[in-house]
């Protein structure tokens, strides 16, 4: 808001008068303008008949200081005022953009009571970043009372305790001129209300609700996407949540909760925060947009130059500190804020035609923030018609562009699941016969082990090795050689239960784990692998015959046998197997 504000207020500022805009049929009954049709500044008074509810935009019924005015008190601004030297602000203009001047303003009002005690009204300011909004009330040529209420005064000197700067002030019978004194190095933007204190009440409800609900649901976005980067430690995960913060910090200072709240009484700490925190939200966009939108993959060349962005953001810091002006620091920001919108979006679409399927949810959240933004802008330009829900367009924006980032990189979350999960399953599985590699075997037949070694259970290993291998390699060719072993583990897991655990144990070598079952068990189905696979290799390129070691746990004699202990019996037996001349199954 605070950005796009300034930056088109900027521009806006250049054409004064430019828009019309009249709200002066929104005022409430109890609130009336009186403007007579040559429109004489006498006459141009805001009526408060009633201290019932009311509340309503005046900017119309302002009268502002002309450019280069060298007024310097409240009651010179009211002589210059009364020579008909100030401005209508017919067109309800509500942001100059930037200006080194003071802007002085002066709301005239009339209470319609015969009463003493005169009628309450609310003043506020709906903007929380004026540095100077002092405000004068004048009766009779006579200042009756002065407030400070811009944010380079302390929040403890206000009178009204309100996030905006707001005065609650009993009008006397007649007239009373209101005299405002403005100053702003950021965006000087003044929407100003007439209100009853009931009205004030509800719309700091409201803002309460509102904000409650947005930094509601920003803190939730945050922690759903810490907790997703602790258990993931994907760097994109923690580079949306500091995203997230950056912006969230951003718009708690430049609302003014942060001020109100916790330094309202370090006025210089809210001034730097402001130029600072957007620093920082622009510099966590473009490292999130980087990662988030894997540009090293899709926009190589970009990624490479990315060293340049970065040195411009930290010339820019440092300009900024040794310049010491605030005011160039917010101005220089906006422009690189602006840019940083319309670059996020061109690089989504760059990196979506370059196949990366994230930047379908990228572009269209880009989309919704700055067209939040958009909102806002054109409310405060008087395109549309102002009001605060159009003001918080840029938050709303915000709100739905974090959530559907957030919703993207849910679906990233899944799709890193599924990669990690088929990664690990990979990890375990030959990728010749599908069989269990080594690797699995810790995994999966441990737990097998102590379970059955607790229970006294017997268990046998069967350990399979093709005979004269190397022949057949040599004389059919590899890819002959990878065809007989994918068909050997087709025979040895088709033969084997479901509950015996099958695994290529080394290159022409496969392991059975046969839980539950005795050494005669194992042998007989050592005898039918054997038989098997000499069977249905006879029908491929060659015979193949094996040589099969069997070793089996014994509770009774084998107690503190460990698992390597019975590979070791079993490949023992293997080798003898070899010895005898192949082709036959040896029990160790
Ligand atoms: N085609 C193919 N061959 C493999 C693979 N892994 C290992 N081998 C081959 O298997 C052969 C094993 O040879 P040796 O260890 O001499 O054993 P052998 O020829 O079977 O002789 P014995 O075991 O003594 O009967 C080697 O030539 C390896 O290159 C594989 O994945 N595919």
């Amino acid at each position: 808001m605070y950005f796009v504000c300034g930056f088109i207020s900027w521009y806006a500022s250049a054409q004064p008068n430019s828009i019309n805009s009249d709200t002066s049929s929104s005022f409430n009954s109890n609130l009336n303008t009186d403007t007579d049709p040559k429109g004489s500044v006498d006459s141009q008074f805001v009526v408060i008949s009633s201290s019932d509810d009311h509340r309503s935009l005046v900017n119309n019924k302002l009268f502002l200081s002309k450019p280069d005015n060298t007024i310097t008190t409240a009651q010179q601004a009211l002589m210059v005022f009364n020579e008909g030297e100030f401005i209508e602000n017919t067109a309800n203009r509500v942001s100059f953009g930037f200006t080194e001047e003071v802007l002085w303003a002066v709301l005239p009002i009339q209470a319609d009571t015969t009463t003493d005690g005169g009628l309450s009204s609310v003043i506020e300011i709906d903007n929380a970043w004026l540095d100077v909004v002092d405000i004068f009330f004048i009766s009779g040529n006579e200042i009756v009372r002065q407030e400070s209420l811009g944010d380079t005064e302390a929040i403890s000197g206000r009178t009204y305790n309100a996030r905006m700067p707001s005065v609650s002030h009993v009008f006397a019978p007649g007239s009373t001129y209101v005299v405002f004194r403005f100053i702003s190095q950021d965006p000087m933007t003044i929407p100003i209300y007439l209100c009853s204190e009931k009205s004030k009440q509800s719309v700091m409800l409201e803002n309460a609700y509102f904000y409650g609900f947005l930094y509601g649901a920003l803190l939730i976005l945050l922690v759903y996407n810490l907790v997703l980067y602790t258990y993931l430690k994907e760097r994109r995960y923690l580079l949306y949540s500091c995203y997230l913060l950056a912006f969230t910090a951003f718009n708690f200072t430049y609302t003014g909760h942060g001020y109100w709240w916790l330094w309202g009484e370090m006025p210089s700490v809210q001034q730097w925060l402001m130029p600072t925190l957007m620093l920082c939200y622009i510099t966590a966009g473009v490292t999130f947009t980087i990662e988030f939108l894997n540009v090293k993959k899709y926009l190589p060349s970009l990624f490479a130059r990315r060293k340049f962005i970065y040195a411009g953001l930290l010339a820019l810091a440092v300009v900024m500190l040794a310049y010491g002006s605030q005011q160039f620091a917010i101005m220089a920001q906006l422009v690189i804020l602006t840019t940083l919108s319309l670059w996020m979006l061109l690089i989504g679409v760059m990196c979506y035609k370059n196949g990366n399927v994230l930047a379908a949810f990228f572009v269209p959240a880009i989309v919704l923030g700055t067209g939040g933004a958009t909102v806002s802008s054109l409310a405060t330009w008087g395109v549309v018609p102002y009001s605060q829900w159009a003001f918080r367009g840029i938050e709303l924006g915000m709100l739905l562009e974090m959530s559907l980032l957030s919703v993207s990189l849910g679906f990233n979350f899944k799709e890193v699941y599924k990669a990690r999960l088929s990664a690990e399953f990979t990890s375990r599985i030959d990728p010749l016969t599908n069989l269990y590699n080594r690797r699995a075997f810790t995994q999966l037949v441990y737990p097998i082990w102590e379970l059955g070694v607790r229970k006294k259970q017997r268990m046998s290993i069967v350990l399979i090795d093709l005979d004269w291998f190397k022949q057949i390699n040599d004389e059919f060719g590899h890819d002959a050689g990878d065809g007989v072993l994918e068909l050997v583990a087709k025979t040895i897991k088709a033969r084997a239960r479901s509950s015996d655990l099958v695994f290529r144990w080394g290159g022409e070598e496969f392991l059975l784990f046969l839980p539950d079952t005795s050494v005669s068990d194992a042998k007989a189905l050592a005898e039918t692998l054997r038989l098997s696979v000499k069977e249905i290799t006879s029908e491929s390129i060659t015979t193949v015959t094996t040589s099969i070691g069997v070793a089996a746990f014994n509770a009774q004699e084998s107690g503190g046998t460990k698992i390597e202990g019975l590979i070791k019996v079993a490949d023992k037996a293997l080798y003898v197997a070899k010895q005898k001349g192949r082709n036959c199954v040896v029990v160790g």
